[in-house]
């Protein structure tokens, strides 16, 4: 059972840094959805590039799965033999929900959840690797250590899928970005004191980087080939490919 959001809706009097507790995990799916323009088509791009980059016997990773919208896109899209998809939350509550979700759908491909920080993780033998809106959670010092983990535990040919909202290097059109997004939230019916409560709440916890910093921080690491494949207003996602 999935709930609407409305966890910035009364005025909150000690407003507290974000976090994905039980109660964000209850209203994910509609959070995520009114929340990030272009998600559920980046969701099925996801799904697309799975089956043109899963190779046999090979893992593939979820990253900050939430509750494993990404991973059952991947699963029903993998099409190959002997892979496994690791879907890893350090959330208990995330976690909790996403092996209920996961359940819920008949499948031959095995899913591996781990309640783990993805920066303490082991990848390898990868071909697909997901940061579907997590990167920008971690801490700034900790972004390259994990992209470098990620870079060495890709199989050569094998792809990074990196979604992420931005800031614009150039602060007119960030703005202007800003408050797209704030029309967007509002359009999907988001108060102002919905809005404003959350990018409190979020200040300190999600810090967006511009794309041209992570273009040159996945060519840092080793990728080959790096780009932007969608974006809508300050958020989108990119692909790099080793
Ligand atoms: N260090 C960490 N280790 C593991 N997980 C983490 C860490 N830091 C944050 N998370 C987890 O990363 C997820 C980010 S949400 C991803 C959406 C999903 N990918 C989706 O496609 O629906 C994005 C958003 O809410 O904007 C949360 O579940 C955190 O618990
Ligand atoms: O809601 C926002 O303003 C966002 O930036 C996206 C988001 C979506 C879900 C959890 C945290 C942030």
């Amino acid at each position: 059972m999935s709930h609407t959001d409305h966890i910035f809706a009364a005025p909150i009097a000690e407003l507290g840094d974000f976090n994905f507790d039980q109660k964000v995990a209850e209203v994910f799916p509609d959070m995520i959805k009114r929340s990030v323009p272009g998600y559920s088509n980046i969701i099925s791009a996801i799904g697309m590039m799975t089956a043109r980059y899963a190779k046999p016997n090979t893992q593939l990773y979820d990253l900050g799965c939430s509750l494993g919208a990404a991973t059952q896109e991947m699963r029903r899209n993998v099409n190959q033999p002997g892979c496994t998809i690791v879907a890893v939350d350090n959330s208990a509550a995330m976690l909790e929900r996403a092996a209920n979700h996961l359940a819920s759908f008949k499948s031959e491909v095995a899913v591996e959840l781990r309640e783990a920080d993805i920066c303490e993780l082991d990848i390898s033998n990868a071909s697909v690797v997901v940061l579907n809106f997590t990167l920008q959670f971690i801490a700034p010092q900790q972004r390259l250590p994990l992209l470098t983990r990620i870079y060495e535990g890709v199989n050569k040919g094998g792809i990074l899928i990196l979604s992420e909202k931005f800031i614009s290097q150039d602060d007119t059109v960030n703005e202007l970005l800003i408050e797209l997004h704030h029309d967007f939230k509002r359009a999907n019916g988001y108060s102002e004191l919905e809005v404003s409560q959350k990018r409190t709440a979020l200040e300190n916890v999600l810090r967006p980087d511009t794309p041209e910093l992570h273009k040159a921080r996945l060519h840092e690491v080793g990728f080959s080939h790096v780009d932007m494949w969608f974006q809508c207003f300050n958020f989108g996602s990119m692909v790099a490919i080793k």
